[in-house]
């Protein structure tokens, strides 16, 4: 029988553990780092890529992405949807700037209840959904990165051209953080004659490479690849393909230091089967999804495993 996929990112954890370069790292919290990896994931048969060796909350990372296709920047939208993920960030900026020793808690509430301290204190500058859905060029004109690319994999999916991409380095300094998954380029396969469906009925299998900067492979990486594959069968849905292949391409790719135990927990179990993913509706356009369209079913992973994230 075939390794089971999730074993690259087991293979991957070792690999850190065993041969990772220690350093110190912007957080000030310490890595273990090795640079260029890849992962891949078939799609294809509805199966969807959370790991089974720590249950990884999958809700919580779809909402990120619903979130960034909004095109929205402020943390309170995801609070209103419980999303707790980005308040780090925020709030650290709050506490600096006012002295003010706040509770996290107490400062979500504040962002929830109070639109002006929202504005003020709950944004995080120009990241992922603004450059996906509004990239500024030189003439002040906005690009809708997404729907372009959703148009040229209806007019034309044998381009070359269908990515989008987060790193805008002249709006990079008032990002509260560095986009990590920066390129997400698309590839169709077994591409159907105009008019003429290909075995399945549908147009095509789209694929995605993602190409990450920087991971954190404790935290960051199970929800990044989640999220991205759900993204996948959203964008294969509006535009009538069948899911092809995740790949997954980290520069930077590491272990922190206070997540050595994390991972050796993973590495004390055996994965189980990826659960499947469906979407119960069609919506009429990518930006009419919600959490409700997506069942999961045969999730049956190991216990959660708490670590801190580095700020
Ligand atoms: N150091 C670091 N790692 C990251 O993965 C990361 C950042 N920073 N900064 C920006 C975003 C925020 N991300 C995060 C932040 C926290 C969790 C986290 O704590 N996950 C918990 C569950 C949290 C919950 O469900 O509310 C987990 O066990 O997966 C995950 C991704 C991903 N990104
Ligand atoms: O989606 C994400 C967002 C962030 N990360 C991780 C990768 C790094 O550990 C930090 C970002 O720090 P930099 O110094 O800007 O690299 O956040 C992730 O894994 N996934």
């Amino acid at each position: 029988m075939a390794r089971h996929p999730e074993y690259q990112y087991l293979d991957l954890l070792e690999h850190l553990l065993e041969k990772g370069d220690r350093r110190i790292d912007r957080t000030g919290v310490g890595t273990l780092s090795t640079f260029g990896a890849m992962m891949r994931f078939d799609l294809s048969d509805g199966s969807f890529p959370v790991y089974t060796t720590k249950r990884v909350f999958w809700k919580t990372a779809v909402k990120e992405m619903l979130w960034f296709l909004t095109g929205q920047t402020n943390i309170q939208s995801l609070l209103r949807e419980n999303v707790r993920i980005w308040t780090d960030w925020p709030l650290d900026k709050y506490r600096k700037a006012t002295g003010d020793d706040i509770s996290q808690e107490a400062f979500e509430e504040r962002v929830l209840g109070d639109d002006a301290f929202a504005e003020e204190w709950g944004d995080l500058g120009p990241v992922y959904g603004k450059q996906w859905r509004r990239w500024l060029d030189a003439d002040g004109q906005e690009h809708d990165q997404i729907a372009a690319v959703i148009q040229t994999l209806k007019s034309n999916p044998s381009s070359r051209r269908m990515l989008f991409h987060a790193w805008n380095v002249g709006e990079l300094d008032r990002m509260a953080l560095s986009p990590c998954h920066m390129t997400y380029q698309f590839y169709v396969s077994n591409i159907a004659e105009e008019g003429v469906a290909s075995g399945s009925g549908k147009k095509g299998k789209l694929s995605l490479l993602v190409g990450q900067r920087s991971c954190d492979v404790g935290l960051g990486n199970p929800f990044n690849l989640a999220q991205q594959a759900a993204l996948v069968h959203m964008v294969a849905q509006q535009v009538d393909m069948t899911p092809g292949e995740l790949i997954w391409v980290g520069g930077d790719v590491h272990l922190y230091l206070n997540h050595v135990d994390l991972a050796r927990t993973i590495l004390s179990r055996e994965p189980r089967p990826f659960p499947k993913l469906r979407l119960l509706r069609h919506p009429d356009s990518i930006d009419d999804y919600r959490i409700e369209d997506f069942e999961v079913s045969g999730y049956d992973p190991h216990p959660a495993i708490e670590a801190p994230v580095a700020v």
